[in-house]
């Protein structure tokens, strides 16, 4: 049924015989290992749209192939997976023949890798060179070929010279026009570019595979291949497909319409004018330190764009030049890919468990084997709930796709399928709370999530609540950790956060954890108690978010104290009184009601109170009230003064501090490395600060600053 390249039949004895009789048997032997995994995987990944291993590991693969042939230089033989560029085509399409051949690039991995890339070809140029910088698109090369403006064929990549013709189903795309625009459109013109499938559709698009019965895919470049690659056109145009464009093949008649090409930059424009998508993220750097500053830019920046990238593309940007150095078989030596670390793993499911959080929500997570993966060894991710883990379709045992993206948290993205074992289970949700034996039960009708409702005593959530309560966001208690939660739990020393206030040397003295060997307190149990005694003194929105209501973190917190001073007075307001709290709201009343509702809420308060614990700000009238109306969004990090001290700062002043920037923010507040709130403050027309005009607003109000 396949179509098979010559690739994937290429054994070492097609070799000269002179050069791989000094090839010793166990380098063959592994060459040949290589050369048939690599070729199998190709094959998954390009034609199946189905890989059963990461990028990372598969170009850990190529690489130990390409070691071995540059040591042994017989083994390299013209269709060695290291020589042809990866893929083939099936004969669900047409073939077609490219007017010219689309390539592959070279990989480099490191930044002295690129450095050192970029001073051999300045040298092969032979003269200074101008480099373009653009995203490497992780999707699906496509040549689209227009005569006379007019789109007459689309393909695939295939081996390079070959490819499926998927003309009818690149028509479906928004982005590719049927007819070029503008006057100076030529005769012929090839065109290359990226189709790919925006990642914030990929979940979507997985969760109605497996609802279907189909097989979802590892990642959103696998969608994009699977989207495009359809018998039935129908499918590729009901899927977000998108394409950028970023090379030229073929071309006639260029002169005639008076175009003279010397730049590839320059055909962007070209192409842009004529109406395809080109990239408003490439540039074109003069020194190796912009371009450098380019790859690190975008290594963090990386999950702010809306499709994947795996690295950066760095090419010579004068076409005089591009043809001097030409290619080799594979790929242009005029251009090189630079690749970020992978951040996609395979890994095995062992389990999915469930933990039960601090409101009693019951969450099930994957327990993987131990994989290195972003910087970091990860070996669980939440799974959210019983529903997400139908809509990723895995299954206990499956080998999983397992994402880490920079800092943010692991994420398992779907099953590889192919490598699915027979007694793979499915994951089924217990029906009662692991932790306390309570039926489980969803809090309201249609909530996806399930709840223990044992809130009170459950010994999951009074720990997760009394880790929560010492933690920096609440009342910040350096010597309360999880381990000290939970042993005070166990000698029963307390019976909810209640009496965590209250708790006296003696009783903290039949706590192991906080005892000396003779039986006296320990230093840290004497730390735990001097901790609880200052703490009691923190501000009242810290009190406010300790008591885990539901949806009051620190920012609702701010502003109930802020508008209402007092436990007291939050506790006797009424509803509507409380939603009409600018920062609060609908949601947040119904919880902070329904939660004071509750008789052992209000015992825990009582306790706090007779302990000592603060119950109301008192307003200093010292500040004057400078921003009075003022919507600051600060950004970056300042010198002389932390982010939280900003905040009470701006709330001191009778302002709001605001984590996004929109048309009513007054001023955006930007200290070193701001982020994209920096660029939207500029892009909105905000009034952007630095730490200086700060201050100085802080001080004399806007009128100073103006
Ligand atoms: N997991 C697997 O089993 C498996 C198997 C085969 C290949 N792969 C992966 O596929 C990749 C190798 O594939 P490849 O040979 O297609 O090379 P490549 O994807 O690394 O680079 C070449 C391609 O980059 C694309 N590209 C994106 N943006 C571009 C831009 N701005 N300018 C120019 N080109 C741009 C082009 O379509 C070009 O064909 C590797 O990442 C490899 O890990 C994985
Ligand atoms: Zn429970």
């Amino acid at each position: 049924m396949w179509q098979v390249s010559d690739a994937e039949l290429s054994t070492p004895d097609q070799a000269s015989s002179v050069e791989l009789a000094e090839v010793p048997d166990d380098a063959r032997h592994r060459w040949t290992d290589l050369a048939e995994q690599i070729n199998g995987h190709r094959f998954a990944y390009y034609i199946r749209e189905q890989p059963t291993v990461s990028d990372g590991e598969f170009d850990r693969l190529l690489h130990e192939l390409e070691a071995l042939e540059e040591q042994y230089p017989g083994l390299r033989t013209p269709d060695s997976p290291s020589q042809v560029v990866g893929g083939t085509f099936s004969t669900d399409f047409a073939a077609v023949d490219h007017l010219e051949r689309l390539l592959s690039l070279d990989n480099v991995f490191s930044v002295d890798e690129l450095r050192a890339w970029m001073e051999r070809a300045t040298q092969a140029a032979g003269t200074t060179v101008t480099w373009l910088c653009e995203l490497k698109i992780d999707g699906l090369a496509i040549d689209l070929v227009y005569e006379d403006g007019r789109l007459v064929r689309a393909a695939t990549r295939g081996d390079g010279r070959t490819g499926e013709d998927v003309t009818l189903n690149v028509r479906t795309l928004r982005d590719v026009p049927s007819q070029l625009s503008g006057d100076d459109v030529p005769e012929l013109v090839e065109v290359r570019g990226e189709i790919f499938f925006p990642t914030a559709g990929f979940a979507e698009l997985n969760a109605g595979l497996v609802e279907a019965g189909k097989a979802p895919f590892a990642n959103p470049r696998n969608a994009a291949s699977g989207s495009l690659r359809q018998k039935d056109p129908k499918v590729t145009a009901s899927r977000p497909l998108h394409l950028l464009v970023h090379g030229i093949g073929a071309r006639r008649g260029f002169d005639a319409q008076g175009i003279d090409l010397t730049r590839q930059s320059q055909a962007y424009e070209l192409l842009g004018g004529w109406g395809l998508p080109v990239s408003d993220r490439a540039k074109v750097l003069e020194s190796v330190d912009d371009v450098l500053g380019f790859v690190e830019y975008f290594g963090e920046h990386r999950h702010d764009l809306e499709h994947d990238i795996d690295g950066i593309v760095v090419k010579i940007d004068e076409l005089a030049v591009q043809r001097r150095l030409g290619s080799t078989s594979r790929a242009p030596r005029w251009a090189i890919a630079f690749k970020y670390p992978p951040e996609e793993v395979t890994t095995k499911l062992l389990d999915i468990r469930v933990n039960v959080g601090r409101t009693g929500r019951v969450t099930p997570f994957a327990v993987m084997e131990p994989v290195l993966v972003s910087g970091s060894t990860v070996e669980m991710a939440t799974l959210h709930n019983a529903d997400e883990v139908r809509r990723k379709g895995v299954l206990i045992g499956d080998t999983v796709v397992l994402r880490k993206a920079g800092d943010v948290i692991p994420e398992v993205l779907g099953p590889v399928i192919d490598l699915r074992p027979d007694d793979a289970r499915e994951f089924v949700m217990p029906t009662h709370c692991p932790s306390c034996g309570t039926e489980l039960a969803a809090q309201r009708e249609g909530d996806v999530d399930i709840r223990c409702p044992n809130s009170r005593s459950c010994p999951a959530q009074l720990r997760e609540r009394l880790f929560h309560v010492a933690s920096r966001g609440a009342f910040d208690i350096e010597a309360m950790g999880f381990e000290a939660a939970q042993s005070l739990l166990d000698a029963g020393v307390v019976q909810d956060e209640g009496d965590l206030f209250g708790l006296s040397e003696q009783q903290l003295s039949a706590v192991p954890l906080f005892t000396r060997k003779d039986g006296e307190l320990s230093a840290n149990g004497g730390k735990l108690l001097a901790n609880l005694e200052k703490a009691k003194a923190q501000p009242l929105w810290r009190v406010i978010v300790a008591l885990s209501i539901r949806h009051v973190g620190p920012t609702a917190a701010r502003a109930l104290a802020t508008e209402l001073g007092s436990l007291d007075a939050i506790r006797s307001a009424a509803q509507d009184e409380l939603a009409a709290v600018d920062g609060v709201g609908p949601v947040i009343a119904e919880a902070v009601v329904e939660w004071f509702g509750v008789d052992w809420h209000r015992a825990v308060v009582d306790k706090w109170a007779a302990a000592g614990v603060r119950m109301a700000d008192e307003r200093d009238e010292s500040v004057p009230r400078t921003l009075e109306g003022l919507t600051l969004v600060v950004t970056g990090s300042l010198e002389g003064i932390s982010r939280d001290e900003a905040r009470e700062a701006i709330l001191a002043r009778g302002g709001k501090a605001s984590g996004s920037v929109s048309k009513k923010t007054s001023f955006v507040v930007v200290g070193e490395n701001p982020g994209s709130k920096h660029d939207k403050a500029v892009q909105l027309g905000v009034p952007v600060l630095d730490e200086a005009g700060f201050r100085r607003l802080l001080d004399e109000g806007p009128d100073a600053v103006s």
